[in-house]
């Protein structure tokens, strides 16, 4: 492909991206994914130069921008290079018209940037939400020790105990080590935020939203895979991923248990009042995770918001009807909106007083609200919002 055809193909994929995410459609990895199989023709560096131009320019428009070609011209005047390859060649893009649409800039929709700024995220602390994101593993230690594994690269020791880094793009899933089970993909804050459930070996711990279960692993490994460890989720899809994780990890004492919205309880009748801890991984906006996935902001309504924060609320209900006197229920999500964090646990403590919240000690982070703080500007990870509380004898 030519530098100019590249162009028009991440044009192309930025319409597709565009329109799915208004049309809660595939994620842009798929898209782009998608958009290759049918091509090709194109080699592995034109696959990366187009999918670098696209994520590229998800990153520098702040609304949803009107098309492909407007979000393209808005990154050519943060990239200049760009513009001349705008040059009507064959399979390039046609020339710029004279007052033709540019996207604006900025980080987010502007609704999204002021309910970052009221919960204290602005200026490089919300430009820091669409850095790119290294790569971090967490070494299983039902199979191996940070210090003891020899892997292609040496990855960075982090400051969770069993956290490594690597540049973005290192192939550890088709390292031996990963084949073994010795090392799973994890977010270092999401490392962080399985430490506050603080699970010991023996405990009966419930991993509420456990989805594919890349924090449930974490849990069974911090317990030694000793103990009762019930991993849940409504998505069956989801949910089904997490048994042959579970057995590369060695990871034996999970079970898993499929629920359906809106009977939660029921089906964890068995369990009401009897959790040593409860982790609540609640779905979220994802404001914290658009490093990865930056065309999330523009998949976010103020409607999506409120349903998001709506199921978080009854998620923490139903959890903590499962946590015996004397336990902990551990909230988290991958946002930094108040509305999904310390907003949450204020209105959980209003309506519940026999439950308080903890003081928490973790190895990175910070304070906020009644619970904790991580963020990619000051912790170099994705952001997070984590409480933990507990409930009186
Ligand atoms: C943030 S994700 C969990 C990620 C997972 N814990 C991990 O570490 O990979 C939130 C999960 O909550 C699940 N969920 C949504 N509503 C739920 C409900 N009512 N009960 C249990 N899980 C629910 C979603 O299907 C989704 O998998």
């Amino acid at each position: 492909m030519t530098p100019a055809a590249r162009v028009q193909a991440a044009i192309e994929l930025l319409d597709a991206v565009i329109a799915a995410a208004q049309a809660d459609g595939a994620p842009a990895d798929r898209l782009v994914s998608d958009y290759f199989r049918q091509r090709r023709y194109a080699g592995s560096k034109d696959r990366r130069a187009v999918r670098e131009l696209v994520y590229a320019a998800i990153r520098v428009c702040g609304p949803v921008p009107p098309g492909g070609r407007a979000a393209m011209l808005r990154l050519a005047q943060v990239d200049p290079a760009i513009v001349p390859l705008f040059d009507g060649s064959t399979h390039g893009p046609e020339p710029v018209g004279a007052g033709e649409p540019v996207a604006a800039g900025g980080v987010a929709p502007e609704w999204v940037e002021s309910a970052l700024a009221a919960s204290g995220v602005a200026g490089g602390g919300a430009l820091a939400l669409l850095d790119r994101a290294p790569l971090d593993v967490r070494v299983n230690t039902l199979k191996a020790a940070r210090d003891m594994l020899d892997l292609p690269e040496a990855g960075e020791p982090l400051a969770a105990p069993n956290a490594l880094r690597f540049a973005a793009g290192t192939p550890v899933e088709r390292w031996d080590a990963y084949a073994a089970g010795q090392i799973e993909v994890q977010d270092h804050g999401s490392q962080i935020a399985c430490m506050a459930v603080a699970a010991q070996p023996g405990e009966t711990v419930i991993d509420l939203c456990a989805g594919a279960g890349g924090k449930t692993l974490s849990l069974a490994a911090a317990m030694d895979n000793r103990g009762t460890l019930l991993a849940c989720d409504t998505d069956r899809a989801r949910l089904s991923k997490l048994a042959p994780r579970a057995e590369r990890a060695g990871a034996g004492m999970i079970e898993t248990r499929l629920l359906d919205p809106g009977k939660e309880l029921a089906a964890l009748a068995d369990y009401a009042g009897k959790a040593d801890a409860v982790l609540v991984d609640a779905p979220c906006s994802g404001t914290g995770t658009w490093r990865r996935k930056p065309e999330a902001k523009w998949r976010l309504t103020p409607e999506r918001l409120n349903r998001f924060a709506a199921v978080q609320t009854r998620l923490l209900a139903i959890a903590a009807d499962l946590v015996r006197p004397g336990g902990r229920l551990v909230f988290v999500t991958c946002s930094l909106l108040d509305a999904e964090g310390a907003g949450q646990i204020d209105a959980f403590l209003a309506e519940h007083p026999e439950w308080s919240a903890d003081t928490l000690a973790l190895p990175l982070g910070r304070e906020h609200g009644k619970g904790w703080r991580l963020s990619p500007l000051q912790d170099g990870t994705d952001g997070f919002f984590v409480a933990s509380l507990s409930r009186a004898c």
